[in-house]
């Protein structure tokens, strides 16, 4: 099962698209970018907005266009949404996660699958989530002492998972279970992010050491994910509380169809991959920043002891404003799968598509004072609104579970910041690094005193 990868490199370095009308490096300054991609994907994707402006493009073999624009963002993920599919790099993705809502790039199976699992993601589903995430958070930091020193990275990661075996796989899952599930997304997504970034990827079917592993682990996720599903199945579960238990007995309104066990797998698993690390690590670049803009903290722990968490717009800012600086997914990507025109410039059919929203996100063009952290600007419903800010992308494939991720956020760092102070360790932030989702190097360490 885990063997769905169907990229071949030689398709790949077959395969040619016409993009020597769109600037971009050419010749030894060509080779000179793919080494400083392998060295520093972040500082390169910066440095192409410098030298190329709002598009630079890099043909064969890697047959790529890089955009900065917000306007040519909005076209393609949402007005000429149609004309794009996913990125080379899901055929990664679809080794683990078959062919779930983020990889899945047949459009009417997409759509019927989207349908009957937004439901799921409504205002009313996520309320009856709030109380877990809450009772989680305070399970967990009851733990810390008086004035402990940590680093707050591994801290999220442990709660954030809990959260999502608690919320997505539901309380049928034994310790044992957990520590299976927790081991292998851990080390099926690390294997799949080394392999987007290299050239050649061994093939899976190659006995080496970390193939094999990446077997034995996706088994044992897989296994329990059906083990699951069936459990549930057998069940009239007319309270379900686990996403795993409401995609089982999801029926579409109109059609009243449902999800066959092959597709609640592999939405199970893309979940699993999609939410790992990606609200650990925005809770904590938050954290790092509030710890290092002490005004701020203050001012929202003094918002916290005079309010309850709907009346605080605020916090809801911080977290906006943290993901424009660090946004989980630094780049976003698509693939043309027809012509298509950006600006004046003509997109061949099957050229891949990056958005480092990254860059886009820092861009003075597009934000006054770009590398301040002021969550005042989110203020303005415009800045939330535009195609320059993009953490959970725009348009018809934007995450899903965005307002699951902003409760859960919410919640925690009201009550993180309701208990504990927290000051930084180091007199900086740490360096970010894309790994599976935007990371510090070395963690974020942080002292976190109890408040009186
Ligand atoms: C801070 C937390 C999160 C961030 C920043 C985030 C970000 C994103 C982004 C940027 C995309 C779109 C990628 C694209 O356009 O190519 C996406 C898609 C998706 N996310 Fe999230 N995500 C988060 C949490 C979650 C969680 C907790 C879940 C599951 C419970 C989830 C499930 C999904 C799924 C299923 C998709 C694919 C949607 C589709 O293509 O229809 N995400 N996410």
């Amino acid at each position: 099962m885990a063997n769905k990868n169907r990229r071949s490199a030689f398709t790949k370095a077959l395969s040619f698209v016409d993009l020597s009308k769109i600037p971009g490096p050419r010749g030894i300054d060509y080779f000179h970018y793919v080494q400083f991609f392998q060295r520093d994907i972040l500082g390169a994707f910066t440095k192409v907005n410098r030298d190329y402006g709002d598009i630079g493009s890099f043909p064969w073999p890697m047959n790529s266009i890089i955009i900065y624009s917000p306007e040519f963002a909005r076209r393609v993920l949402v007005e000429n949404h149609k004309s794009y599919i996913k990125g080379e790099q899901i055929e990664e993705l679809r080794a683990v996660v078959g062919n779930g809502l983020a990889t899945n790039n047949d459009y009417e199976s997409w759509l019927r699958i989207r349908t009957i699992i937004a439901k799921e993601f409504n205002a009313k589903a996520i309320q009856s989530f709030n109380k877990n995430f809450e009772r989680l958070c305070l399970e967990h930091i009851s733990g810390w002492s008086g004035k402990s020193e940590m680093d707050v990275c591994e801290e999220m990661k442990f709660l954030t998972f809990k959260i999502a075996c608690d919320t997505l796989l539901g309380v049928s899952l034994s310790k044992e279970d957990a520590h299976k599930v927790n081991e292998a997304v851990h080390f099926t997504s690390l294997v799949t992010y080394e392999r987007i970034f290299q050239f050649f990827p061994v093939p899976y079917w190659v006995p080496t050491k970390k193939n094999e592993a990446f077997h034995r682990h996706y088994k044992n996720l897989s296994t329990i994910v059906n083990k699951l599903i069936l459990q549930e199945k057998g069940r009239q579960n007319s309270h379900p509380s686990s996403v795993l238990e409401r995609l089982v007995h999801a029926v579409d309104p109109e059609t009243k169809d449902r999800l066959s066990d092959d597709e609640l797998h592999d939405e199970i698993l893309t979940m699993l991959l999609a939410g790992h690390e990606t609200s650990a690590h925005s809770l904590t670049w938050t954290i790092g920043l509030l710890a290092k803009h002490q005004e701020i903290q203050e001012k929202l722990h003094k918002l916290i002891s005079e309010n309850s968490l709907e009346n605080i717009p605020y916090l809801q800012w911080i977290i906006m404003e943290s993901m424009r600086l660090y946004p989980s997914f630094p780049v976003l990507s698509r693939k043309t799968a027809e012509t298509d025109t950006l600006g004046p410039y003509t997109i061949p059919k099957n050229t891949n598509v990056v958005i480092p929203i990254y860059v886009i996100q820092r861009n003075q063009e597009n934000f006054a004072d770009a590398l301040t952290f002021n969550p005042e600007r989110f203020a303005s419903a415009e800045t939330q609104k535009s195609f320059a800010y993009l953490p959970f992308s725009k348009g018809p494939r934007k995450c899903i579970a965005e307002a699951f991720a902003m409760s859960e956020m919410a919640i925690i760092l009201y009550q993180l910041i309701k208990h504990f102070s927290f000051e930084l360790i180091h007199t900086d932030l740490p360096q970010e690094v894309a790994s599976v989702s935007l990371k510090p190097v070395g963690g974020m360490n942080v002292r976190a005193i109890k408040r009186k």
